[in-house]
C-alpha cells in the first residue's frame, strides 16, 4: 500500500481499496456489507466501492469511478449509498486522498450511549497518529452526529463542522468516517481511532 501512496492511477487506487477492505474486515469493522472506501484519482475523479459489496471480499471490479459531484462515471454503476459523505470530504480539502468508513462494535455502542454531541480522548500516546498532533498530553474531540438515511441531509449537517475536525467523525448507531492524504494514512488513523474507541468502551465497562 505504501508504494501507491502518491500514485493516483486507477489500478493503484483499486488495489489500495481492495487491500484496505480486507484489513478492515479482518479487524471486524465492516460486518455484513457495512462500510465504504474511496480514493482520489490524479484526474480528480474518485474511486469508490460499489454499493452493497462485502468489503472483505472486494475485487477490483467492485471499485467504480464517480465524478467529484458523486455521479457515476459509467451509466448504471451504483456507487456506495454514502458516496456524498466521501465527495464532500474531497471537495472540502484538496489534500485528502483517501476516505474510510466502518461500523465497529465500539463505535456503534459508544455512539448510542453518548448523550452529548462529541466524544473526547485525552492523554493517549496514539493521539499522535492524527494530523498535526505531536504530544500525547492533549484532548482531541470526535464529533457525533445523529444518523440519517437521507445522506444529502446528513452531509449538510456535517459540512459546517468539517473545518474543526482532527480525528474524523462518528454517526450515532452507525459508524465512523476517517480520512488521510493517502490510503496508508487513512488506515493508520482508522486503526488509531478504533483503538481509542475500544479503550474508552473497555474503561466504561470496567466502571460498570
Ligand atoms: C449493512 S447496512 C450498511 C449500509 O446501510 C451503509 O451504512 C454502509 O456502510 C454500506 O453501504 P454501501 O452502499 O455498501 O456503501
Ligand atoms: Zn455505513
Amino acid at each position: 500500500m505504501r508504494q501507491s501512496m502518491t500514485d493516483g492511477t486507477w489500478v493503484s487506487a483499486a488495489r489500495d481499496i481492495v487491500r484496505a477492505g480486507q484489513r478492515m474486515d479482518q479487524s471486524g469493522w465492516v460486518p455484513a456489507t457495512a462500510g465504504n472506501l474511496s480514493r482520489r484519482l490524479e484526474d480528480g475523479r474518485i474511486a469508490i466501492t460499489r454499493s452493497g459489496c462485502h468489503k472483505g471480499f472486494l475485487t477490483e471490479d467492485d471499485v467504480i469511478g464517480v465524478h467529484p459531484d458523486g455521479t457515476p462515471v459509467r451509466d448504471g454503476d451504483r456507487s456506495s449509498a454514502e458516496t456524498l459523505l466521501h465527495t464532500q470530504l474531497y471537495a472540502h480539502d484538496p489534500s485528502i486522498g483517501a476516505v474510510l468508513h466502518g461500523h465497529s462494535v465500539a463505535a456503534t455502542i459508544l455512539s448510542m450511549d453518548e448523550p452529548t454531541r462529541a466524544l473526547t480522548f485525552s492523554d493517549y500516546e496514539i493521539l499522535k497518529v492524527f494530523e498535526g498532533q505531536t504530544m500525547h498530553a492533549a484532548t482531541l474531540t470526535l464529533p457525533l452526529f445523529d444518523n440519517d438515511q437521507d445522506i444529502a441531509r446528513l452531509a449538510d449537517v456535517v459540512a459546517p463542522e468539517l473545518p474543526k475536525m482532527r480525528m474524523g467523525y462518528l454517526i450515532r448507531g452507525h459508524g465512523v468516517y476517517v480520512w488521510g492524504k493517502d490510503m496508508f494514512t487513512a488506515l493508520a488513523r482508522l486503526e488509531g481511532l478504533e483503538f481509542l474507541l475500544a479503550c474508552k468502551l473497555a474503561r466504561l465497562q470496567k466502571k460498570g
